[in-house]
This record gives C-alpha cells, sequence and structure tokens, in this order.
C-alpha cells in the first residue's frame, strides 16, 4: 500500500515550483507554504469495558481568509505529516477556486471498519469535544467535511456535539459540511466531489488545444478509462463518466486486486457488490485478479483511493495519456516530473477534487443565511425578479447576462447545485488552461493551478501587511 512517506515534501516541492516563477517578496513563499498551527490531541473512550485512547490531529495550514475548511480522515495509517500536507492542498485548492477559505485537514489514527457504529459515535463525540475546546471547530474558524472513511453520519456527530457545547450560537450547525439534508445538508453534496471530477474531464475534453497535446480523439464518448478506489469519489467519478458521458471504465483497482472488463464494468451493480461483500473480488461482470490494473492500456486514468499511488516505481509503466487527479495527491513528485517527460497531461487534485469543497461552501452559505434555496424559488415568483440568478451571482461570481435567469424558473435545489458547480469548475479550468498555454515557463496544469493560488494567497497576506 502507498505510504504517506514524503507527502509533505512533495506537496512543498510542488508548491516552490511555482512560486520561483512568481515574484514574491523574500520569506513570502516560504510564511505560505508552512503550515501555521497543527493539533495533536489523544483522548480516552471507555468502549467493550476497557479505555481505549485514540490520537488524532487537525492542522490549520492558513487561516486566511476564515474559517479554515478541509475533511477530516479516519484511517489507521494517518499521522501528522499527511494531515499538514492535506492541509496545505485545502489551501491552494480554495485560493485556486476562488473560495472564501483557508485551508485545514483533521484525521483520527482508526480503522472504522474495527468498531460499532454505536462505538463510532462515541469517538467522534469526543474529538469533536477536542477540536471545539481548542478552537479547532466552529462556524467562524474552522469546518470540517467528509473525507476517507468519514461520512454524513460522522458530520451530524460532530455538529450535534458542538451544538451542545455552544448552543447559543445560532450558526452552530454550520461548524460542519456533508451533513445529511434533513440536519442542514445540501442537495448534491455527496456525489459533489465525483461530480466536479466528471466536470473536470468535460471541460477539458472541450479545450481543443488541451486535447491536441494528449493524442487523444476530441471526443469523451467512448474513452476508456481506470479508477483506482471505488469509495465515495471513484465511485461517483466512474457512475457519472460511464453513464451520462459513454466512458467505459475498462478496470477498477480496489484493496483487495483488480477487476477488469473490456466491453464496461456495470458500476452501480459493482458498488452492490462491494457493499455486499466488502470488496471486488466474487464479481460476476468483470474479470478479477489480486495484482494492479493500474498500468494496463487505457485512455483516462483516474486515481482516486490515496496519496502516491503513482510513484517513481511505476510512472514508466502508466500507459494512459490523461490522468485526473480525484484524489489528493496521489501522483509523487518523482513520478509527476517522469510522467510529464513522457507527455503524459494530469489535471491536478487541486482542481480535480475542488467539487466537494465548492459544493461545501454552498452548503455553509445555505446554513448561514438560514434561508433554503426552496424558499428563495418562491421568493422570486411573489417579488417579480432575479432572486434565483442573485443567489448564484453571489456563490460564485458569476454574471448571468439579461434573461438568462429564466432558464431557472423551478430549480430543483440539486439543479443550482449542479449548475453552480459546473460554473465553478470551468471558470477555475479556463483560468488554468490560459495560464498554461501562454508561456513555455509554465510546464503543466498542475504548475499553473498553482500560480493562480500562490498568487491569490500572496495577495492575501500582502493586504494584510504581512509580507510586502
Ligand atoms: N470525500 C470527498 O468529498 C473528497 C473531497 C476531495 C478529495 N477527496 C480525496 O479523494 C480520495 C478518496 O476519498 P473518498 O472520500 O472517496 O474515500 P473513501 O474512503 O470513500 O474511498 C476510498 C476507496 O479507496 C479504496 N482503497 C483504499 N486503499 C486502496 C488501495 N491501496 N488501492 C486501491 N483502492 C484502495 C477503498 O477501499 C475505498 O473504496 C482521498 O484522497 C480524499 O482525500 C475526497
Amino acid at each position: 500500500m502507498a505510504t504517506s512517506h514524503g507527502f509533505l515534501a512533495d506537496v512543498t516541492n510542488m508548491f516552490n515550483d511555482a512560486a520561483k516563477l512568481l515574484s514574491l517578496e523574500e520569506g513570502l513563499a516560504e510564511k505560505i507554504s508552512v503550515c501555521n498551527t497543527t493539533l495533536t490531541t489523544r483522548f480516552g473512550v471507555r468502549l467493550r469495558g476497557k479505555m481505549h485512547t485514540f490520537e488524532g490531529w487537525r492542522a490549520v495550514h492558513s487561516n486566511h481568509p476564515s474559517p479554515a475548511k478541509g475533511g477530516i480522515r479516519y484511517a489507521p495509517y494517518a499521522n501528522h505529516e499527511e494531515v499538514e500536507a492535506l492541509a496545505a492542498l485545502m489551501s491552494y485548492k480554495c485560493a485556486l477556486m476562488d473560495l472564501p477559505f483557508g485551508g485545514s485537514k483533521g484525521a483520527l489514527k482508526i480503522d472504522p471498519s474495527a468498531w460499532a457504529p454505536h462505538e463510532l459515535e462515541r469517538i467522534t463525540r469526543r474529538f469533536a469535544q477536542e477540536l471545539a475546546r481548542h478552537d479547532f471547530l466552529s462556524p467562524s474558524q474552522n469546518v470540517p467535511a467528509p473525507d476517507v472513511g468519514t461520512n454524513e453520519k460522522t458530520m451530524i456527530w460532530i455538529a450535534d456535539e458542538y451544538r451542545r457545547m455552544k448552543s447559543n450560537d445560532i450558526n452552530a450547525n454550520a461548524c460542519v459540511t456533508g451533513k445529511p439534508i434533513a440536519m442542514g445538508g445540501i442537495e448534491g453534496r455527496v456525489e459533489a466531489t465525483g461530480r466536479g471530477v466528471q466536470y473536470a474531464t468535460q471541460v477539458f475534453f472541450q479545450t481543443p488545444e488541451d486535447i491536441a497535446k494528449t493524442g487523444l480523439p476530441a471526443d469523451l464518448k467512448g474513452r476508456t478509462v481506470i479508477i483506482q478506489g471505488l469509495g465515495n469519489v471513484g465511485y461517483h467519478a466512474a457512475k457519472f463518466l460511464s453513464q451520462e458521458d459513454g466512458c467505459k471504465i475498462v478496470a477498477v483497482v480496489e484493496r483487495d486486486g483488480s477487476l477488469r472488463n473490456p466491453a464496461g464494468l456495470d458500476i452501480e451493480a459493482l458498488k452492490a457488490h462491494m457493499l455486499e461483500t466488502g470488496g471486488i473480488s466474487g464479481f460476476s461482470g468483470g474479470e478479477y485478479d489480486s495484482g494492479s490494473a493500474l498500468s494496463d492500456a487505457c485512455d483516462i486514468l483516474i486515481p482516486a483511493a490515496l496519496e502516491s499511488a503513482i510513484h517513481d516505481g511505476n510512472a514508466h509503466e502508466i500507459k494512459a495519456k490523461l490522468i485526473v487527479e480525484a484524489a489528493n495527491g496521489p501522483i509523487t513528485y518523482a513520478a509527476n516530473e517522469i510522467l510529464r517527460e513522457r507527455g503524459v497531461v494530469i489535471i491536478p487534485d487541486l482542481y480535480a477534487n475542488a467539487g466537494g469543497v465548492t459544493v461545501s461552501y454552498f452548503e455553509w452559505v445555505k446554513n448561514l443565511t438560514h434561508i433554503p434555496f426552496g424558499l428563495m424559488e418562491r421568493r422570486r415568483d411573489e417579488q417579480g425578479n432575479r432572486m434565483l440568478a442573485r443567489q448564484i451571482e453571489s456563490m460564485t461570481g458569476h454574471q448571468f447576462p439579461e434573461g438568462a435567469e429564466s432558464f431557472l424558473d423551478g430549480a430543483r435545489e440539486i439543479d443550482l447545485v449542479r449548475s453552480g458547480l459546473d460554473d465553478k469548475m470551468r471558470s477555475a479550468y479556463g483560468e488554468m488552461s490560459r495560464l498554461w498555454n501562454s508561456s513555455d515557463d509554465i510546464p503543466d496544469l498542475r504548475t499553473a493551478a498553482y500560480i493562480i493560488a500562490v498568487r491569490r494567497l500572496a495577495e492575501i497576506y500582502q493586504a494584510l501587511g504581512i509580507g510586502g
């Protein structure tokens, strides 16, 4: 299994490659790249008749702007360095997507499958108390979301614990995103990261100068795809790309091996099999083996599991022409160089998996305004005009031309979320692509993404008087 060894150094190296192309004042690049604060907490929970000690972290890479935003991961391999690397990626991601958040990430060193739901609830509530007690959880300072090993349930336990602790905070529910709909969540958050991966892939295939660099046909329909990790992100990306864009998912790589089907795997059926059996082996709709299909022939490779999956030991063997980084940090710095030299185009994590935090932003705004999107829609009917369009405008910065709002008549919350996400993904891609194509000094989309992010962060630090 990939480890997080060197992950933080890889993120810093990628940052430095971009920062050196900008003329930043001395010391500012370092200030931006280092992690501000990391809380380490160890707490006890009495379970199964004995006291168990759990170790967790919450890193705030940057709290300019505030709140800091980023997921919480439950994994047995979680560690301090990994959390800081992931928090740094969150700062750059939010800056690239022009979201008003700093970057944060948290983790608990735990195998969630080893505990029953009621036990996980008690552990999570204790973790939430520790985070809140140290100001690493609050709607205005630090807002977690789901990541590997956590989900809507984890988020609502955290929100509920926080509400009990801060019963006079009317915005308490906005202390986490990714909540169930009935508890202040937003339609489309569960699918959002995979949906964003789909939109990122679509817009890439609609950009002729970029698609030309891969040598792939300009049509997304019929492209062969390999997905690593059929969890929340990988499953939704695979589902949407196969069902809506006509891609063929020719292989899935999971922790227990690989499944191949040259005619395309039935993703819904495979996911149902995984939920029932806990793995991909024994699925009748494909050929299983215990090895890895990561370097099989395909057009598009989507790593959606863990960091450092593609490293200098296997980067030479990758046959895909395009890699869409659905996971955070799935390609090491060394592998990135090898792939770039081999002409493989990479849509970087900062951008490709930003759908989750973008829709989290919509949820946070919805919680803070206390106005459900549907109510906005009715107000438009009563008061005349543009209420719904204004809400999208304020969320995304998109300006509707006069008259364009009429297509949103009768829009449901999910439509609003998807169109807002699509808009954000398109505008960020346009910026990255234009920059990449504007200069030979910018070797790839990743460097372009980092340049945009670092520039924005530098502006914030300079405006604050920190550096310049
Ligand atoms: N959930 C989100 O909204 C979100 C947002 C942005 C980025 N991400 C990133 O996407 C990645 C996946 O997150 P997720 O939320 O889908 O997690 P998840 O836990 O739902 O899914 C991870 C999947 O990867 C599989 N996996 C684990 N080890 C593997 C291995 N060695 N080889 C192949 N497969 C393996 C697991 O079995 C699981 O199916 C992570 O890097 C995460 O940080 C997630």
